[in-house]
Formats: C-alpha cells, sequence, structure tokens
C-alpha cells in the first residue's frame, strides 16, 4: 500500500496541554508520525509518495472562511503583541453567551476552538495545510484506481469541525478527502472512525447529510472526551437521518467487544454502498495508550484491518490519534497489513 507523507509535520510541536489541571507536554508530538512511517518502511508496505498541493479551495470546501483565515494568520497575529510562545485558547463562548466574533486575538481563538489542545505556534499553519494535502493526494490515488492508500497525516483532524479546532485537530483531514470524492463524482462516501474517541468534528461536518455516512467506535462520552457528542442515539438531522452511528463501549472494552461494533458498524456501511470508504485510523485504542482506556493488543490491529479488507471498497486510511508511541507504528501498520492481506 502506498503512504503518502510530508516532513512539515515537525513544524508544529507544542509545548503543552492541559490536562486534568495540569500543563502537561503534549501527547501529539512528532515522534508518533516518524515511528508510523519507520515501521512502514520496515515492513515494505509499499512506496512513500510526498504530497502534492492543493491550496485553500478544497479547505473552504468544509470548513467556514472566517475559520481559515484566522487560523492563517494567527500566529503573525500573536507575535505582533510581542508573544513568542505557544498561543493556547482559555475561553470559549458556552451556553447563552454571544456568539459574535471579538476583535481580540484570545476572544477569536476562543471562538475558533472548544478546548486547550491545540496549541498554535510558528510552525503550525504549514503543518496543518501539508497534513491536509497528504489526505487528499492520497484521495487522488484512490480517485486513480487504487484499492487502498495510506495518507499519514500529522496533526491529525477528527475533531475539528467546519468552524473549531480542538483535539489536537486543525483541519479535519478525513473529511476534506469525503468532500474532494463528492466534488469529482462519487455519490456516497462512508467514514469509519476507529480512533478511540468519538470523530465529533466529522459527525458535525455531515450531521444533516446523506451522502456521507458517518460511523464510529468510541469510549463512551459519559465518561471520556470528547464528553459532549458520540451518544448512540445521534442518528443524523433532517436529510441526514439515519446516515450516522455511534457505538459508545464501556472503559475497558477489548476486541471481543470492539470487534462486534466493527462488525455493526461494517454492516451499516455494506448496506450503505458507498463509493468510497475512508478509515480515520486512531490507534489509541491500544492497551497501553497513556490517555485512552480501551485494550486492544497489536494482533487485534491486523484483524481489524481484515474486517475493513472484506468490505471490498476502495479506502483511504487517514492517520488520526495514537499516542503510546512506542508501539503507534506496529499498531498502525498492522491494520494496513491486514487490509492488504484480504484479496
Ligand atoms: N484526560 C485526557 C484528555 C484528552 N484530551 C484530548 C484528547 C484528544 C485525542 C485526539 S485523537
Ligand atoms: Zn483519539
Amino acid at each position: 500500500m502506498l503512504t503518502i507523507y510530508s516532513d512539515d509535520h515537525h513544524l508544529h510541536h507544542g509545548k503543552f496541554e492541559l490536562i486534568d489541571g495540569q500543563l502537561t507536554p503534549c501527547f501529539e508530538k512528532p515522534s508518533r508520525a516518524d515511528m508510523v512511517l519507520a515501521r512502514a518502511q520496515k515492513v515494505n508496505l509499499g512506496g512513500v509518495a510526498a504530497p502534492r498541493e492543493f491550496g485553500l479551495e478544497p479547505i473552504l470546501r468544509v470548513h467556514d472562511s472566517g475559520f481559515v483565515h484566522f487560523l492563517k494568520g494567527a500566529w503573525a497575529e500573536w507575535q505582533a503583541m510581542g508573544r513568542d510562545y505557544d498561543m493556547l485558547p482559555f475561553t470559549w463562548p458556552n451556553r447563552r453567551l454571544r456568539q459574535t466574533i471579538p476583535d481580540c486575538i484570545d476572544g477569536k481563538f476562543g471562538y475558533y476552538s472548544f478546548d486547550a489542545g491545540v496549541p498554535i505556534t510558528a510552525g503550525t499553519w504549514q503543518a496543518v495545510s501539508s497534513s491536509v494535502n497528504v489526505a487528499l493526494t492520497g484521495q487522488a490515488e484512490l480517485a486513480k484506481g487504487a484499492r487502498g492508500v495510506f495518507s499519514l497525516c500529522r496533526p491529525p483532524g477528527h475533531h475539528a469541525a467546519a468552524d473549531y479546532m480542538g483535539g489536537y485537530c486543525y483541519f479535519n483531514n478525513a473529511a476534506i478527502a469525503a468532500q474532494a470524492c463528492l466534488d469529482q463524482g462519487a455519490a456516497r462516501v462512508a467514514i469509519l472512525d476507529v480512533d478511540y474517541h468519538h470523530g465529533n468534528g466529522t459527525q458535525d461536518i455531515f450531521y444533516d447529510r446523506a451522502d456521507v455516512l458517518f460511523t464510529s467506535i468510541h469510549g463512551d462520552p459519559r465518561f471520556e472526551y470528547p464528553f459532549f457528542l458520540g451518544y448512540a442515539d445521534e442518528k443524523g438531522v433532517g436529510v441526514g437521518e439515519g446516515f450516522n452511528f455511534n457505538y459508545p463501549l464501556a472503559a475497558g472494552s477489548d476486541w471481543s467487544v470492539w470487534s462486534l461494533a466493527l462488525a455493526a458498524a461494517c454492516r451499516q456501511i455494506a448496506a450503505y454502498g458507498p463509493d468510497v470508504l475512508i478509515v480515520s485510523l486512531g490507534v489509541d485504542t491500544f492497551k497501553e495508550d497513556p490517555i485512552s482506556q480501551f485494550k486492544l493488543d497489536s494482533p487485534d490491529y491486523l484483524r481489524m484491518g481484515e474486517t475493513i479488507g472484506k468490505l471490498g471498497l476502495q479506502t483511504l486510511f487517514v492517520m488520526e490519534g495514537g499516542y503510546a508511541v512506542e508501539e503507534i507504528g506496529i499498531n498502525a501498520i498492522n491494520v494496513l497489513q491486514g487490509f492488504d492481506s484480504v484479496q
């Protein structure tokens, strides 16, 4: 399987995130993607290609222009205030507060984010733009007929919605790739989000639409981030009703439980009959993940890939989370090798 990868992700390396009351060194760090690339090369998964440049247009097909232009200009605006350290938001427009965009950068940052997990640094814009190009280059390979392609995106994207970032995510790489499929003539695109955390951003983007089926298996929002979306009763709205399926699972869930949810999601995907499948590939479901509470083990990822491969769909794998850095490469590439093992 071909891997699309850009070194530009090294330009984004936040120092701290706020977790459980403490400023903690960022779990979302460059070594994550380095380890995945190294594993892909070690097992000769296939070629590695650099992304092509697609510009802002495909991003603006999914994201609000005010949001995009805020992110593009944020660092320069911050520097102009004499600040040379990471940007972090700290105030958000909660219930019954005005949804008016302030002039002050701290207010704008809060308006365009939903948590403190999104540091903006000097290189963030370049890194997130390249991460989108990695996803779109993978999508272009699929459009040329590839059975499976791996877009090794970093930063991840599934927590980012049209007009807010969060959870280490800035632009929603998978959603932008899905929209590109539709803009190029696909009638239906299915997204399977296997990351430990609910893909709230991806759900939000497509919630009122029938041309994208969203399915997600994740930690139950009653106890797990992102807390405020991801319940099983979220089925879509308007014409989108019936095209959203959430499979929240209890802490401690292992393959025996997780695989049942995968089978259910695959039944929905097969019934939907998509032209293409996009997998938001997070491997923070791993039993040793430092911020997660599922119990999948490395061999389970081979079986995950096989199950997805048996759907018989052209599939774009878009890298999302996974924070056990020593094993992230083994686990992510196991999925792709499992997929490739299905003829
Ligand atoms: N107590 C854990 C807090 C986690 N905060 C953000 C997690 C983002 C995951 C991206 S896949
Ligand atoms: Zn995650």
